[in-house]
């Protein structure tokens, strides 16, 4: 239970990987806000996760992640309802090159929204924010150029947060996680998620090459990452060829 007493929020948490996310921290103990535009979707999950896992520390906010009063009411609804936050796990993301533009608003602007909200809800007592990328963050994708574009923008600016001297003199740890193809909804793509210059199929053979992962094994590097005191701007790619890695980057030259 080794997040007893701990507070987290959690976006684009209805299902996929930030359920899972979620789950796993409750399961340790922690106090859980998930959030999601998706409504419906958002208050089934936390009903099912409050029968599955016993507990009625967690509670269901909506937040469209592009909507700047939703996110401010999602950190506020959680210091309201707990106290505090301590750990802030910005997930919500789409996989959309046809309208390429919400997802730079969802993938890129809706992650350095969720820091810049969490840096300053986490300046009192400190605490932990995971950026959600991807393999894509660190690879070129011939077949989502956008998609990649954003999770590249998340790893840069998660690691400019984490060597601000401001961040670390708070007791502030930030870091990335970075999985390969994940067994999630996101995968149901179609020819109409991407444009002539982008590729369903392209991407396709990636899947092929890499393989599919299960939620529960990204779910456990999350964790690992979490739990890490000594990670600060640390980047954990998840692979089902190689694993869990997690490098560090070198120390920018000021
Ligand atoms: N599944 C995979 O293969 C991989 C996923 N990722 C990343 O993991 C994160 C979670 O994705 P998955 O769980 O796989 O996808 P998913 O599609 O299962 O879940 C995404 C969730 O985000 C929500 N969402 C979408 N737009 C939103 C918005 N504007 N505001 C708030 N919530 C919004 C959706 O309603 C949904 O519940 C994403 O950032 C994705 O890019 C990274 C690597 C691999
Ligand atoms: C359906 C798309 C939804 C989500 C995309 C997700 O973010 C994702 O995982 C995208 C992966 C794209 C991979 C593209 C190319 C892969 C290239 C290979 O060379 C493998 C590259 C790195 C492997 C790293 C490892 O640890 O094995």
């Amino acid at each position: 239970m080794e997040l007893v007493g701990k507070v987290a929020i959690v976006t684009g948490a209805a299902q996929g990987l930030g359920r899972a996310f979620a789950r796993a921290m409750i399961q340790r103990g922690a106090k859980v806000c998930i959030s999601d535009q998706n409504v419906e979707k958002g208050n089934t999950s936390c009903v099912a996760l409050r029968k599955e896992l016993n507990t009625a520390d967690v509670n269901f906010v909506k937040c469209d992640v592009t909507q700047q009063d939703d996110m401010k009411n999602m950190f506020d609804d959680t210091v309201r309802r707990y106290g505090g936050v301590d750990i802030v796990v910005n997930n919500a993301g789409i996989m959309n090159e046809r309208t390429w533009s919400s997802c730079v608003d969802i993938n890129l602007k809706g992650v350095i929204q969720g820091t810049l909200l969490a840096l300053e809800h986490l300046q009192e007592r400190g605490g932990v924010i995971i950026n959600i990328s991807s393999i894509a963050g660190v690879v070129p994708v011939a077949g989502a150029p956008v998609y990649t574009a954003t999770k590249h923008g998340v790893i840069g600016f998660t690691r400019s947060c984490s060597v601000n001297p401001k961040v670390k003199a708070a007791n502030i740890r930030l870091a990335c996680l970075c999985p390969t193809f994940t067994d999630t909804p996101i995968l149901d793509m179609t020819d109409d998620h991407f444009t002539s210059w982008s590729s369903r199929q392209n991407l396709w053979k990636d899947v092929e090459q890499l393989g599919i992962m299960k939620v529960e094994t990204v779910a456990q590097g999350f964790i690992q990452l979490l739990l890490d005191k000594d990670n600060n701007g640390a980047i954990m790619t998840i692979s089902p060829n190689r694993g869990i890695q997690t490098k560090y980057y070198p120390k920018a030259r000021m």
